[in-house]
């Protein structure tokens, strides 16, 4: 794929400016600064079961009872116990917690039904057995999902420092294309449309309705000045047939490619460029599977450095069968992942999303193929 990823990065590499974000609309931002510990975790010593606090070897006097949300109040002396419930603090002084099924509250004293069997600090959550207070719990660049929001609110915190998302404006080049309806001779239904948003939205970005631009370069050259995207996206277009006008329209209006082509099949036509100002453009091809490659080699990377999203390590498989291969560009290939490793999927042509639709990731082929057995690099499918 050459540089092309790389290239995208490069060109993201300032990402846009932090906000401060209630935790409820921080999801699926970028964290601007390391997630760091408000509180120690658990912050208080916290009973992990049902049962009782005691202090000391058994037998116990049982002297009242803690309900988790109180708070533990004075110490318990050696020989005593409280009845407790999981997730209460823990009274100082307590050495374990015996759970409801190990222990024999027979009349006046409590005792173990195994004896000897409780051991110290069974049962209790250590103050800080999680984190410590000011403790860096994840670093700057992490995507901010579900469970970043559940620990965020557990440590302490009410909101977070995420960047700024990339607006992006998605531009649908096409005379050929249909919104709705059957396809008819000579028109085809739009599938880019549909496909595109959802998954610029799942990368970090925030995007509209997708737009239907016709092929005219005064369309498509007002399209791009009046865009107040912080990177379009376009399909269509790229290649050299007497209606693809993105090259020209780019030229002319004072852009700078920064990749013109990628060694990738599909989707070679592919293309960076940055507009005046400093906003961006990806140009994908046209055919649908081709623009998906193109998503993922060029869109992808600039939208995760532009959302301040690090990198991940390669996510790898074993190629079950051999992987067909272009003889001298690399080769994204529709794949499904099996027990043993993945394998290709029938329908996987440039203009064809049968295969795709199946997929749970696209193999990187190197040129020449990849044999059987032979480790791969996998990139997210929509
Ligand atoms: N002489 C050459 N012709 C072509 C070359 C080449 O190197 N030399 N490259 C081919 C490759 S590879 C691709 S990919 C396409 C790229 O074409 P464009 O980006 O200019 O796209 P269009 O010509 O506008 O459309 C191509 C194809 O895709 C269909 N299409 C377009 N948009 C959509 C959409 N939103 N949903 C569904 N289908 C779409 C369109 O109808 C065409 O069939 O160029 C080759 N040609
Ligand atoms: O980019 Mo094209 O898909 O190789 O048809």
């Amino acid at each position: 794929m050459g540089g092309g990823p790389e290239a995208a990065r490069r060109a993201g590499r300032r990402a846009l400016p932090p906000l401060s974000l209630p935790l409820d609309r921080a999801l699926g931002r970028t964290l601007a600064e390391p997630l760091t510990a408000l509180s120690d975790l658990p912050a208080f010593d916290t009973s992990a079961m049902d049962g009782w606090a005691v202090a000391g070897p058994g037998p116990w006097r049982v002297t009242g009872r803690l309900l988790a949300g109180r708070p533990a109040g004075g110490p318990l002396a050696d020989g005593a116990a409280v009845e407790i419930a999981t997730g209460a603090q823990l009274p100082p002084g307590a050495t374990a917690v015996l759970r409801r099924e190990h222990g024999e509250p027979g009349g006046a004293l409590l005792s173990e039904r195994t004896p000897g069997a409780l051991t110290t600090g069974q049962d209790v959550r250590p103050r800080g057995q999680e984190c410590r207070r000011g403790e860096v719990l994840l670093p700057a660049g992490t995507a901010v999902g579900p469970a970043v929001l559940g620990l965020a609110a557990a440590c302490g915190h009410d909101r977070l420092a995420v960047h700024r998302p990339p607006v992006v404006e998605l531009l649908v080049l096409g005379d050929e294309l249909l919104g709705s309806g059957l396809p008819r001779p000579g028109l085809v239904r739009d599938a880019l449309g549909p496909l595109l948003p959802p998954w610029l939205r799942a990368a970090g970005a925030e995007t509209g309705e997708p737009r239907a631009v016709r092929d005219d370069v005064d369309l498509l050259r007002d399209a791009l000045r009046h865009s107040a995207a912080d990177v379009v996206v376009t399909t269509g277009g790229t290649a050299a047939g007497p209606v693809d006008f993105l090259h020209r329209v780019l030229a002319e209006s004072g852009a700078r490619l920064l990749v013109d082509g990628v060694a990738v099949r599909p989707g070679h036509p592919m293309l960076l460029a940055e507009l005046p100002g400093g906003r961006h453009l990806v140009g994908l091809p046209g055919n649908p599977l081709a623009a998906v490659a193109g998503m993922v080699t060029l869109a992808l990377p600039l939208l995760h450095a532009l959302a301040g999203r690090s990198t991940g390590e390669p996510v790898l498989a074993t190629a079950v069968d051999p992987l067909p291969g272009h003889p001298a560009d690399t080769r994204l290939l529709p794949v499904r992942r099996t027990a043993r490793g993945v394998v290709p999927l029938p329908y996987d042509g440039p203009a064809m999303l049968r295969g795709l639709a199946r997929a749970e990731a696209l193999a990187v082929v190197p040129p020449g193929g990849a044999a059987a057995g032979e480790t791969i690099e996998l990139l997210e499918a929509p």
